[in-house]
């Protein structure tokens, strides 16, 4: 319990995440006229450690001369424990126009992570005179960022969204696995004979989840490599969707679509959240708190778990 009621996240759509190596401009203008919500250009994993110059160079000219639309745009930096990330900073912050929302900062182990690149961000945009703060996102990917979720979703204002990534966690857990996302054929139970693949990642998930709603940040989640399985995607961004994910990477521009409509509410999800809405009015107009609905119970929970549908509706209609 608490009395301080909890944050609400920022108000814009974040149903899709599509990367692209910061050293493959050939990308750009396609990632551009694609239906994702934000564009990530990356400067880490995908980008081989000779290309790091030139893909900073070609994010911040990028910046400049590339219409990104209404898209928020963000870039995936180095993690700290590498000697490239203080040069991204300082070379984005200094170079890259207002075009710039957000920078992301992989492999987060703790909230002093955060206050690090808060920090020079922070150095930077006074001695450049930015006027446009610029958000983080976090990916929670260690066995020391899920530790430490809950300081790290509060570690700073600048924290807009948190995001799984199932590669690198998997291999900081030591999981006997290669694939990234998704059910594992290593891990199931057996019952009466019926073999069942349950959600490895679903401890996980939650814990993200239960941290960014704390503090006001939007969960998403990371990559799903098998771009060739649509019906696996669908079935992992539904379970995660179902459990209290915004929206969800997109590592080849087929999975676009897939995420902006597993996180877009059907319409009639949003036909019966009104319904349930209507009912309720009608039952609090009576002084009463609880009333039946096509033969269920609903009160003044039932209310707010209506309400996240139908504003993630008018979010994703109002874009
Ligand atoms: C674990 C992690 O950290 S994940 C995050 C980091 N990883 C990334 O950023 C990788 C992002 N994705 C990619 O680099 C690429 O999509 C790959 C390597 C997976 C596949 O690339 P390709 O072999 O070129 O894909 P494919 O041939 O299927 O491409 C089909 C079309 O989509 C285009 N395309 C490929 N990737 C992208 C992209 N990320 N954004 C926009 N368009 C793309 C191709 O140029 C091609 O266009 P065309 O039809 O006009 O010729
Ligand atoms: O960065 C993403 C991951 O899956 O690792
Ligand atoms: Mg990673």
């Amino acid at each position: 319990m608490s009395f301080r009621p909890q944050p609400s996240p920022p108000a814009r759509p974040n149903r899709s995440q599509l990367f692209g190596p910061g050293s493959r401009s050939e990308l750009f203008e396609k990632m551009a006229a694609s239906a994702a919500d934000v564009i990530n250009l990356d400067l880490e994993d995908s980008v081989a450690p000779d290309d790091k110059d030139k893909a900073r160079a070609n994010i911040i000219a990028a910046t400049h001369e590339v219409d990104w639309g209404d898209k928020y745009f963000s870039v995936r930096i180095n993690g700290l424990d590498t000697p490239h990330w203080y040069r991204d900073v300082v070379d984005l912050l200094e170079n890259a126009s207002d075009r710039l929302d957000q920078i992301m900062i992989p492999m987060v182990g703790c909230g002093e992570d955060i206050y690090a690149v808060d920090a020079l961000v922070t150095a930077v945009e006074r001695a450049k005179g930015r006027t446009k703060p610029i958000s983080f996102e976090v990916i929670i990917e260690t066995a020391a960022g899920l530790a430490h979720v809950e300081e790290i979703a509060a570690a700073s204002p600048r924290l807009q969204a948190m995001s799984l990534g199932y590669a690198d966690f998997a291999a900081s857990m030591g999981m006997a696995t290669t694939g990234i996302g998704g059910t594992q054929a290593n891990y199931y139970m057996i019952h009466e004979g019926q073999t069942d693949y349950p959600d490895p990642w679903h401890y996980a998930v939650s814990a993200i989840v239960a941290a960014c709603r704390t503090h006001g940040v939007l969960p998403v989640d990371g990559p799903f490599g098998d771009f060739s399985d649509e019906d696996a995607y669908i079935a992992h961004a539904r379970r995660v969707a179902t459990l209290g994910m915004v929206g969800k990477w997109a590592i080849h521009p087929k999975q676009v679509k897939l995420a902006n409509e597993v996180f877009s509410p059907s319409e009639e999800a949003v036909a019966e959240a009104r319904e349930i809405l209507a009912a309720m009015e009608e039952a609090k107009a009576k002084g009463l708190g609880a009333t039946t609905w096509k033969g269920k119970l609903i009160d003044i929970a039932s209310m707010k778990q209506a309400e996240v549908i139908v504003r993630q509706a008018e979010l994703i209609a109002g874009r």
